[in-house]
């Protein structure tokens, strides 16, 4: 039996099995064999591999967004309007075959764009070419999950099990759980929290699975099995995603205002030019990126369109440092920060002081 029958019966069994304390452990187990082999699909083994042609992008600019969706959601009229790059669209499915880029400045970064081919159910099964556009949004720092507003609710949860099958997490932290495999001494398992959704014994059960006898298990969060599973399995990326609906020129303004109002949602329209400055400003806020400037003593910062040192949220001054030279946070005897991460403007940090966004930076060496 090939390993997708093997997944669709597994599916078939798990959607079959009643959810109760007494399927509990069957169920949990169930779940950590379909974990196991989604993950020998996804090995690059033989014909369909990650990398396809016309994927490989370079990575270019300070980060990058990467569009999945549908096909014909407007991804590509999309790229073609907050970029200068252009990207056919029409009105038939799968005009686009490959990954284009494109670039927006903003803030003083350049965000490089990904227009992605369509996906299609089973993509994550490599149907189509899902895989390559998954492993190509799998390289990004943000998912734009571009959706339809004229069609129904489904499409979203769709393409969330397309990504969630393929170890993809979005807009979740990675589980508080502690687990260390050791070589002998059995299983040793402690919660510093009540649990609700698990207990001693699932957690052992799905252990043996693995073939994991010897361990520390620490829950420090009230886990689900499934999030569980997640950390045993590893190789889980945590993505942070905007589910963008487009063409809402096609729907009335009460459902417009549905769709808006829910965690994560943007609602545009492309073609009609609606809305695109506050997806832009979710795309930076998103991203999180960090804009600081720095200073020569006695100079006042440059801060004009072009200035800046562009850096991760939760940056520190060593990362500053890095940005301008790899020989400066060696030589480093103190920075003066004016801005908000600091209780007083000025004031002297050092190098693992956490940056704010628009702080001024002047570095003073030994
Ligand atoms: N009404 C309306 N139509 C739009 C909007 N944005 C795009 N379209 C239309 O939707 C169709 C598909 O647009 P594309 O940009 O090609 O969509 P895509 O997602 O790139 O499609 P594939 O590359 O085939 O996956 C085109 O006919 C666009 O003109 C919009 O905001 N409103
Ligand atoms: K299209
Ligand atoms: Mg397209």
């Amino acid at each position: 039996m090939g390993i997708l029958e093997k997944i669709a019966e597994i599916e078939h069994e798990i959607s079959r099995t009643q959810k109760n304390k007494a399927t509990e452990y069957h169920l949990g187990l169930l779940k950590a064999k379909l974990a196991k082999y989604r993950q020998q699909l996804l090995e690059p083994t033989g014909k369909g591999g990650a990398k396809g042609e016309g994927f490989d992008v370079m990575k270019s600019g300070d980060a990058r967004v990467a569009m999945v969706g549908f096909p014909s959601v407007g991804k590509s009229t999309l790229l073609s309007s907050m970029t200068s790059t252009h990207s056919e669209a029409a009105g038939y499915e799968f005009t686009t075959l490959t990954c284009i880029p494109g670039v927006i400045s903003y803030n003083g970064a350049n965000i490089q764009l990904l227009d992605l081919p369509g996906i299609i159910e089973g993509a994550s099964q490599g149907k189509g070419r899902g895989r390559q556009v998954i492993s190509v949004a799998k390289t990004s720092d943000l998912i734009l999950m571009m959706l339809d507003a004229g069609k129904s609710d489904q499409q979203k949860m769709l393409l969330e099990r397309e990504l969630e099958a393929v170890g993809i997490r979005l807009n979740k932290k990675p589980p508080n759980i502690y687990v260390k495999q050791k070589k002998v001494g059995g299983v040793k398992f402690t919660n510093t929290v009540p649990l609700t959704h698990c207990n001693e014994k699932l957690i052992m059960h799905v252990l043996h699975e693995y073939k994991i006898f010897n361990a520390d298990v620490i829950f420090r969060e009230d886990c689900t099995i499934d999030e569980f599973i997640d950390v045993v399995q590893g190789n889980r990326v945590y993505m942070t995603c905007l589910y963008v609906y487009n063409k809402i020129d096609q729907i009335s303004i009460e459902e417009i205002d549905r769709l808006a109002r829910m965690p994560h949602h943007v609602v545009i329209s492309c073609e009609m030019n609606l809305n695109m400055d506050y997806l832009l400003e979710k795309i930076w806020e998103y991203l999180a990126l960090v804009r600081v400037y720095t200073k020569k003593p006695g100079n006042a910062p440059d801060l004009g369109p072009e200035d800046g040192i562009i850096l991760r949220g939760g940056a520190t001054i060593e990362h500053c440092c890095h940005a301008l030279h790899r020989s400066i946070a060696s030589q480093l005897r103190y920075a003066i920060v004016w801005g908000t991460s600091t209780k007083f403007s000025p004031q002297r940090v050092g190098l693992t002081h956490k940056l704010d966004h628009e702080d001024v930076v002047q570095i003073v060496k030994k």
